[in-house]
């Protein structure tokens, strides 16, 4: 299988800032990677790389199997800055047709693209009357054009609602179920968790943690929170059976074991105390657990 991107020890500076060091990752068909880190970590600095529109210091980069900015890797790749900016007085129809054109595609795929987006129903309004969410949607339609490889979208869901967001999503699961690769920067690390398949973390120019979720959380070695509710007239029986416990505001005992322990202590907890609970939920660490986690590392 030919990755759809493969960055090997890229490196970037700007005079005297070092944008970019070191970074490597590879991209495969069908996944969604989502590119986190500070304001300045270097992630616009990377897109831009990928796209060809600067040039870069030391490392290689190969988009869609050929250099970056080259006719062959920019006919497979679509780019979704992060605020997109349309011709107010065309209508969103209008303007999607105009991008067609210029790519030498069919405008008569101008509804079909729109329709996909959700922007039918708007289709001949002038982009001026639409809000934050459909100008988004007209820059992901925009993308879909001539089904690319390699999607890089620069905070995509910034300003939209949740559920515009959710549809947004959707809409990415759908191309990468049909092979599209798709790589975006997000500061909103919620939705990052639930919907993409691999995380980088970019901490001043520097490729702090990249993997799955699950590789995340186990190299970042995070407790796992466990959190019981006492039956009725329990809660202080239970308090003095977890020592170690702390109470939350909503009357519930907090307690915090290492991952490696978590089955043996859950184990123990419901063998001994089983009656004295009304339930137990284990909350494993969020991304942002880890995203700080991994950012602290490095000193920032
Ligand atoms: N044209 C430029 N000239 C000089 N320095 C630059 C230039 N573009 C970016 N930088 C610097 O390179 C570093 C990385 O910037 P970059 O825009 O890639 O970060 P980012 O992760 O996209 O940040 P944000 O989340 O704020 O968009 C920053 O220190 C920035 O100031």
């Amino acid at each position: 299988m030919t990755s759809t991107l493969k960055i090997s020890r890229l490196t970037k500076r700007y005079d005297s800032v070092e944008a970019l060091r070191e970074v490597s990752l590879t991209l495969e068909p069908g996944m969604r990677m989502a590119l986190l880190g500070h304001n300045g970590a270097g992630k616009s600095t990377m897109m831009k790389i990928i796209l060809g529109l600067i040039p870069f210091d030391g490392g290689e980069v190969s988009v869609c199997g050929g250099a970056p900015g080259s006719a062959a890797s920019r006919a497979q790749v679509a780019y979704l800055p992060e605020n997109a900016a349309f011709h107010p007085a065309l209508t969103g129809e209008e303007q999607i047709r105009h991008y067609l054109a210029l790519r030498g595609e069919s405008t008569a795929q101008a509804g079909e693209l729109l329709e996909r987006v959700g922007l039918g129903h708007a289709a001949r309004r002038r982009i001026g009357t639409y809000s934050k969410g459909m100008r988004q949607r007209v820059g992901l339609a925009q993308t879909l054009i001539g089904r690319p490889r390699l999607l890089v979208l620069d905070e995509p869901t910034s300003g939209l609602d949740p559920v515009s967001r959710r549809d947004f999503y959707a809409l990415l699961d759908g191309l990468a179920a049909e092979g599209a690769s798709i790589l975006l920067s997000s500061h909103a690390l919620t939705e990052v968790e639930a919907r993409t398949d691999r995380i980088l973390i970019l901490s001043r120019g520097r490729l702090v943690a990249s993997g799955t979720l699950p590789s995340l959380r186990q190299e970042a070695a995070l407790p796992v929170t466990l959190l019981v509710t006492p039956a009725e007239g329990r809660a202080k029986a239970l308090a003095a059976a977890l020592p170690g416990a702390t109470a939350t505001a909503d009357g519930r005992l907090r307690l915090d074991c290492p991952q490696a322990d978590k089955l043996a202590v859950l184990a123990r907890i419901v063998t001994a105390l089983g009656p004295q609970m009304a339930d137990l939920d284990v909350i494993p660490p969020s991304l942002e657990d880890i995203y700080t986690n991994f950012s602290h590392r490095d000193g920032s």
